[in-house]
């Protein structure tokens, strides 16, 4: 830009006349770009024609979001600025058609944060009661994608979510990493000292024991079925002027209307869970990929070194390996496997195809970026 570069002015009248003036030219190079995105659907729809057309490109969106990260000098930091641009994104796409994303709900949920962090603010929200449905909305062909939990750096992994692949056509299309931070939110006409019981999920009120233990000894804790529930119900208790508070996160804060008493009180202030994308589609490489298999291995002596010792030959970065019971012969195993690298990349194709010897079932569940956010 012409005058990108020139001196900051030092009064507040000039100060604000000039972000006035930045502003409408961001605002024009905003449109500029979101009609240049129009014409992409537009080439889309001419290239490859009516129901097959996929508009969202995860591939192409993680590249521009590193390349922004990559040349950004500041002063806002880099997972600002790509936020910015991730919202940015999404709405220049929104403007074919918003797409609908189903995750599991409630409404408020850390799943409905991460779903909201991978796309963007401008979609259509559909919460689901349990994970199976989500992945039901999807391979109806109801969602375009979906986003469900799949492991907790606190509680581990989520079965049903590695479950729901063994009988699913879905693919994984991307990942997104949340830090969970929970807090204790009451409604803003309740006193906190006259609090007489804790509500939330299982889950959460493990995950700041420690915390309730040292500030809250002698109230009352309830497990009830998801945080943005102990929300929902603090807040109803606080109309009738009842005293309830709940543990949950700042999207389900918000959305309730509740106040926070006390913020960030997990025991551990590196709580990560882990999200996937699932959707439809085969998603090219983008650069820096992840991929995830599902192997069931022929119940023999040594058979779970034979398929890693084909990662370790071939160089290729093992991040994951999680066990689960096959359901289809008793003491059979199905082995879910992340590595790092595209299925399409030479060294990850040679382990795939020795695997698919060696194992009596091998399935892609798919190559994705690795999250970027
Ligand atoms: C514009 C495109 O389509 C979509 C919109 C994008 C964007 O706004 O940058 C990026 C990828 C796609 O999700 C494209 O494929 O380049």
């Amino acid at each position: 830009m012409s005058n990108s570069k020139q001196a900051v002015p030092d009064t507040l009248p000039l100060l604000r006349d000039r972000i006035d003036s930045i502003d409408s030219q961001i605002q024009m190079l905003i449109n500029e770009r979101a009609a240049c995105a129009q014409k992409v659907a537009d080439v889309k729809l001419a290239e490859q024609g009516g129901d097959a057309v996929v508009f969202y490109r995860p591939e192409r969106e993680a590249q521009v979001l590193r390349r922004v990260m990559e040349r950004n000098e500041g002063p806002l930091g880099n997972e600002e600025m790509a936020k910015i641009f991730r919202q940015v994104m999404s709405s220049c796409l929104a403007l074919e058609r918003p797409m609908r994303i189903a995750f599991l709900g409630p409404e408020g949920t850390f799943t409905q944060q991460a779903a909201l962090k991978h796309f963007g603010k401008s979609i259509i929200s559909a919460p689901m009661a349990a994970i199976d449905e989500v992945f039901r909305e999807v391979e109806s062909g109801a969602a375009n994608y979906g986003v469900v939990p799949v492991e907790n750096s606190t509680e581990g992994v989520v079965n049903h979510t590695l479950d729901s692949f063994r009988d699913s056509r879905l693919k994984i299309c991307g990942e997104v990493e949340e830090r969970i931070h929970h807090h204790l939110l009451v409604s803003p006409n309740i006193n906190a000292d006259d609090v007489t019981h804790i509500y939330s999920h299982q889950q959460s009120l493990a995950q700041c024991r420690a915390w309730l233990d040292r500030y809250w000894p002698h109230v009352e804790r309830v497990a009830v079925s998801s945080n943005a529930e102990a929300a929902r119900l603090a807040a109803d208790a606080g109309r009738s002027g009842r005293a309830i508070a709940a543990i949950a996160g700042e999207v389900a804060c918000e959305l309730y209307g509740l106040v926070k008493v006390s913020s960030n009180i997990e025991d551990r202030p590196d709580n990560t869970t882990r999200f996937l994308i699932v959707g439809n589609q085969d998603v090219p490489p983008s650069g820096k990929d992840k991929t995830s298999l599902l192997i069931s291995a022929k119940n023999e002596p040594g058979a779970l070194y034979r398929l890693l010792e084909a990662f370790e030959r071939h160089g290729v970065d093992m991040t994951r390996l999680e066990t689960r019971p096959s359901l289809m012969s008793r003491w059979g195993y199905i082995f879910y496997i992340d590595f790092v690298g595209h299925y399409l990349d030479e060294s990850c194709r040679a382990v795939i195809e020795e695997l698919r010897e060696r194992a009596s079932e091998v399935k892609v569940l798919g190559s994705y970026p690795v999250a970027v956010l």
